[in-house]
């Protein structure tokens, strides 16, 4: 994304605006590039020292691109020699690869109210939260981070949390002449270590908090403190929004020298007692999802707020977005009401479908370790009044030792266990899977309510199909990933396409040329399910102005053995729920056939057969114009297969083999 006019710019200017060592002669610049990869035509390609690797090796890479010019350190010029652009060279490219980026486009950030956010969680999710906030104010807002890079209605998918400086300008200058005139990003440790945020004055800089990560990267805590501290330092923001709720962020606020806020969101925080704004009487669960809560400021100020998503973590994020909003300009009651109706923020807590009736309600999280998973599964416990059907796997060739742990939280904290993979990667799937499972036994030893299923998007199909209204089901771990690693291989895959697939797919009605109405729910059941199901049969066929409705069930076994007693319920149900003619398929649901028949009224009209081929021949044989029929059962009975021949979809279809009866 770099804006439609491209500045040009001669390079003498370059040179002279920056001290620069060299000789430009007299080429003009039309932009500005960090990795040889991402040269365009006209670019100055600025080679960097890096980790592992020297930019000004793949120079001649970047010339053969279109490069025009390279910028780099006396490290990096003598590695070049007859290249036959200009190289020019500063002890310190990284540090002004920002500026630089910055000049070239005409310091576009200044034109808009930019907030950064940082902190090892929540960033995402209070990015979003912010920049709700500000489209109150202003209509046209961007948002850079992890999921997207945004610009009004249009986005791409973002390559990083933080991009390099010459892509941030860039996304400025695409902002600034699209008319957006303001930006909220998440700016990663990573990014402000190698100076990303280069030649960017936030307007106002957040803080989430602070947890043991990315030590690899920063060495220790320390470092790592030291690094999202930066973002602090005068130069870089103009104001700050620190959430005091650990430690870390009571330091950063008795540090920083800009004016601060600081905002605690629970009681007992670390920095509690002398909190600007605080967050009391926080009610979780409320309007059936998210939460309210008091926010309580400075000089007697008190406002009723709300997160939109569950959980108390969305709570703190709601208030630390709602004092960055209002710091950044938007008087603090509409701060309140942007942050109250931000939009699903992809795959965090995203309600994909909502509950309705007959329908459970179905989230994506981004919870892909043992911390997240037992946060996102206790936000979501108290808006559920059923069962909460959790979806998870985890990755491969990543930390193995966590498979069990998480294991184990689903099984504490889920009633449903649909596991399945995430991004195996180089690994087997399964292997992955069982680990997963040997944590879910040292809670549940029976494997009671647990399946094990891949690929995922059929995981998430059944997970949906074993819900009914009341309950939540929530798939983790992907959040808004777009693709899904296998083998090696990038598969186009996302968790809330998924879900859409699926409930396209979960009640397929198909009318016959001959009037049969087919409707397919047997990709998975349970007796709870099924009951559903038989409950919108009637409906079904009350609203087609159908004649009989009629149910063609397996035993509903998809979450283990089902016991004869309920397997007689469901017999007596599709009885007493109107259905006019029972189809039972197979031996092991012979009790849902005595239980229609002995419900009473049902004479005749309920038969058993032995299996899905005994079951084929009757229809043909009985079915007749304005029949509506339900197939349903669990997944081994494999009624998917006769639901798609009744449809006409598959091969050997049924609809005209037999008369009508
Ligand atoms: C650990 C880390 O952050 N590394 C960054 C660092 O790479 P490096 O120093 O190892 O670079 P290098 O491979 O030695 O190469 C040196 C130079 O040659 C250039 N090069 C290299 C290869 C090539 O083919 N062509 C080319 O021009 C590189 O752009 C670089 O400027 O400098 C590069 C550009 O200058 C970054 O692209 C690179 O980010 C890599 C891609 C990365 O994966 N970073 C992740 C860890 C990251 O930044 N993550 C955070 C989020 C973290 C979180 O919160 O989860 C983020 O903001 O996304
Ligand atoms: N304020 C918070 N404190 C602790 N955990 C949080 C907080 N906000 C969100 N989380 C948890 O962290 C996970 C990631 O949230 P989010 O994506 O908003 O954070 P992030 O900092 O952007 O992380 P990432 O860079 O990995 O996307 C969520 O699944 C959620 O359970």
């Amino acid at each position: 994304m770099r804006p439609a006019s491209r500045p040009r710019r001669h390079l003498s200017h370059l040179v002279e605006a920056f001290g620069l060592a060299g000789e430009a002669g007299e080429v003009t610049v039309t932009g500005v590039a960090v990795g040889s990869a991402d040269v365009q035509p006209g670019d100055l390609f600025v080679a960097l020292p890096g980790l592992r690797a020297h930019g000004a090796d793949y120079a001649a890479d970047a010339v053969a691109a279109g490069a025009v010019a390279v910028l780099t350190d006396d490290g990096g010029a003598g590695r070049l020699a007859g290249l036959g652009v200009p190289v020019l060279t500063t002890p310190a490219p990284r540090s002004l690869l920002g500026p630089v980026s910055a000049w070239f486009y005409g310091e576009p950030g200044r034109d808009l109210t930019l907030v950064g956010i940082t902190g090892t969680n929540g960033k995402t999710t209070t990015c979003y939260f912010v920049a709700a906030a500000l489209e109150r104010r202003h209509p046209l807002t961007g948002v850079v981070g992890t999921v997207e890079l945004r610009v009004g209605e249009e986005s791409i998918e973002s390559p990083r949390t933080t991009v390099e400086a010459p892509v941030l300008h860039g996304l400025f200058a695409l902002m600034r002449e699209r008319g957006a005139t303001a930006c909220a990003m998440e700016v990663s440790s990573h990014a402000l270590a190698l100076e990303r945020v280069g030649g960017v004055q936030f307007d106002v800089a957040a803080f989430t908090n602070l947890q043991r990560d990315h030590l690899d990267f920063h060495g220790d805590m320390e470092g790592y403190f030291r690094d999202k501290a930066r973002l602090f330092a005068p130069e870089r923001a103009r104001r700050a929004v620190v959430c005091v709720d650990d430690e870390w962020g009571v330091r950063l606020a008795s540090e920083v020298e800009i004016p601060v806020d600081t905002v605690a969101t629970r009681e007992g925080a670390a920095g509690w007692a002398g909190a600007d704004w605080r967050v009391t009487a926080a009610t979780i669960g409320l309007d059936g999802v998210g939460s309210t809560f008091t926010l309580e400021g400075p000089g007697g100020v008190r406002v009723e707020a709300a997160s939109p998503l569950p959980g108390l973590v969305n709570v703190s994020n709601a208030a630390v977005a709602v004092v960055v909003a209002h710091r950044a300009g938007i008087p603090l009651d509409e701060a309140v009401a942007g942050v109250a109706g931000a939009h699903a923020i992809p795959g965090r807590m995203e309600r994909v479908i909502e509950r309705g009736p007959g329908q459970a309600l179905c989230l994506v999280d981004y919870a892909h370790t043992p911390d997240a998973l037992t946060l996102a599964l206790e936000a979501v416990r108290p808006i559920t009044p059923g069962r909460l059907v959790l979806v998870f796997g985890s990755d491969g060739d990543r930390d193995q030792g966590k498979r069990p742990i998480m294991g184990e939280i689903a099984a504490r904290l889920a009633d449903v266990l649909v596991v399945t993979d995430e991004n195996p990667r180089s690994e087997e799937p399964a292997a992955i899977r069982a680990s997963i499972l040997d944590g879910v036994r040292a809670v549940r030893p029976d494997l009671r309510d647990v399946v094990e299923l891949s690929p995922r998007s059929e995981a998430l199909r059944v997970g949906m199909e074993l819900a009914v209204e009341g309950d939540t089901v929530i798939v983790t771990g992907k959040g808004h990933e777009p693709t899904q690693e296998i083998a090696g291989v990038f598969h186009r895959y996302n968790d809330r396409d998924a879900y859409l697939t699926a409930l396209a797919q979960s009640w397929q009605v198909t009318v016959r040329p001959d009037g049969v109405t087919v409707v397919d729910a047997a990709h998975a059941a349970t007796p709870d399910s099924t009951r559903a199901a038989l409950r919108r049969l009637r409906r079904e066929r009350d609203e087609r102005g159908g004649t009989r409705a009629v149910a063609v069930l397996a035993a509903p076994d998809d979450l283990g053995p089902v016991p004869v007693t309920e397997l007689d319920a469901l017999g007596r149900a599709a009885v007493r729920l109107g259905v006019d003619k029972l189809l039972v398929v197979g031996e092991d649901a012979r009790a849902v056939h005595v239980g229609a028949v002995q419900e009473g009224s049902f004479d005749g009209e309920s038969e058993l057969v032995p299996d899905r081929a005994a079951a084929q021949d009757w229809l043909a044989r009985h079915l007749r114009p304005g029949d509506v029929v339900l197939v349903k059962g669990g997944r081994s009975a494999g009624l998917a297969e006769l639901a798609g021949k009744l449809a006409g979809k598959l091969a050997g279809e049924l609809a005209g083999e037999g008369g009508a009866a």
